[in-house]
């Protein structure tokens, strides 16, 4: 695939992205690479002592060194050293003691995330260029870093303390148990809308959770053609909707999101697409998606990573104030993860369900590690909002009640895009 787009495969040192990295639609990668990671992880899980694979699990430190690389700007520091630069001098440069950077840069080299192209001297790799600043990627890493790592090392006390063991309550997750002891109460979205920094760094973070996942791919995929409206429930600043109105510019879009999201929206779009506003293509509209019902009558309603941020509640409030917007011929679609059970068994169920592609023996079935985001997502969710990415009869279970009926699921390979009508 590599050597199709432009005659080459990158390397681990590679110091520029490839043309695939960039493309809307990665399914086809997506799919290969899925096996790759499955196949890889799984041979070396099966061959390695477990003592050692045990270890592998829990003596993660990339983690904290990708933050001090994001949060000390090391890769856009890189970019003026094409030929590298040596530690001493980086180390300056950022007031950190030169002997510890080095360790910490060599944990790093070793991911492939900047290369050591001699003694101590380190230059960017096609990895690295992610944690620049202007790379969307970066601010999901930011969300990981800063945020969500609070929560995840509060798991285990979040299942066991009386007050959140139970609870399903978005105020009572992992991430804003650990804010409470600074003071800050609430939901993580009441918190992330008040910080100004935190909320554009986070509206961005979804640009970059949309090439992560290569959601993009739904531009291709979906016949977007046959259709002239789309709403985009919870857009944000756009991560689906602006690439939308740049490839299909026969599409009247709404976006509706909370006032703080479309103040940013406006200046984004201004800046990369201000064609859509000065043709009348595209509509800012605010909506609480909770207490009103979006545009009526539209002919689509699209939800991207909008019902995995909320417990099942919630999310059943917001399908059915769409399903009072629907009209007769229009069309929800949310664009979520669907988990895959781990069990062969049920695996095979799923596949005669919905289609769902079964890995090949002796792999396991769904993947495994070549669809770890899946269920890392999965604990996020509930890390960050007391939430989940759901399996297709947890779907079910929420569409049926809002009374809406499934027609077809979309597998972009990484997550799917379940279409629904009106029951
Ligand atoms: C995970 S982001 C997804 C953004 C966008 N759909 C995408 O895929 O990039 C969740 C979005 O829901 C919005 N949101 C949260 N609470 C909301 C509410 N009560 N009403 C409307 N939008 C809300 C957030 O502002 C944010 O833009």
């Amino acid at each position: 695939l590599y050597e199709q787009v432009d005659g080459t495969v990158p390397s681990i040192d590679s110091a520029e992205f490839h043309p695939l990295d960039e493309a809307l639609d990665q399914v086809e990668l997506k799919v290969a690479v899925r096996t790759l990671e499955g196949a890889c992880a799984q041979l070396c899980t099966t061959l390695a002592p477990p003592g050692h694979t045990a270890i592998n699990l829990v003596q993660v430190y990339d983690y904290s060194c990708v933050r001090l690389a994001v949060r000390e700007n090391i890769t856009n520091i890189l970019m003026d050293y094409p030929k590298g630069l040596h530690v001493n001098e980086l180390a300056k440069k950022i007031k950190v003691e030169p002997k510890k950077l080095s360790r910490i840069m060599r944990l790093l080299a070793t991911r492939g995330c900047y290369s050591e192209v001699a003694k101590d001297v380190y230059a960017n790799t096609r990895l690295s260029l992610v944690l620049h600043s202007e790379n969307p990627v970066r601010h999901m890493v930011n969300l990981h870093t800063e945020s969500a790592s609070k929560g995840g090392a509060l798991i285990y006390e979040n299942l066991k303390e009386p007050r959140t063991a139970y609870s399903y309550h978005p105020d009572h997750c992992p991430v804003m148990v650990a804010n409470n002891k600074e003071g800050i109460t609430g939901a993580f979205f009441d918190w992330m809308r008040q910080r100004d920094s935190t909320r554009e760094s986070y509206h961005r973070s979804m640009q970059g959770l949309s090439i992560i996942m290569g959601s993009s791919a739904v531009l291709t995929q979906f016949p977007f053609n046959n259709y002239s409206t789309v709403v985009d429930v919870g857009g944000g600043i756009g991560a689906f909707s602006l690439p939308l109105a740049k490839v299909h510019k026969h599409v009247k879009i709404t976006v509706h999101d909370l006032p703080e999201a479309l103040t940013q929206a406006r200046s984004v779009w201004a800046r990369d697409c201000p064609e859509a506003i000065q043709e009348h293509r595209v509509e800012f509209s605010e909506l609480d998606f909770f207490a009103q019902m979006p545009v009526a009558g539209q002919d689509i309603y699209y939800l991207r990573n909008i019902i995995h941020d909320w417990p099942d509640e919630e999310s059943l409030l917001i399908l059915r104030n769409v399903r009072k917007a629907m009209g007769p011929h229009s069309r929800v679609l949310i664009h979520d993860y669907v988990v895959r059970q781990v069990n062969r068994e049920q695996a095979a169920l799923e596949a005669s369900k919905f289609g769902a592609t079964m890995a090949p023996e002796p792999m396991l079935p769904n993947f495994g590690v070549g669809n770890i985001r899946m269920y890392q997502q999965d604990v996020t969710m509930f890390i960050m909002h007391n939430a989940k990415e759901r399996t297709l009869p947890e779907f079910l279970e929420l569409s049926d009640a809002a009374g809406l009926k499934l027609e077809k699921i979309w597998d972009l390979s990484e997550a799917c895009v379940l279409e629904y009508t009106a029951a």
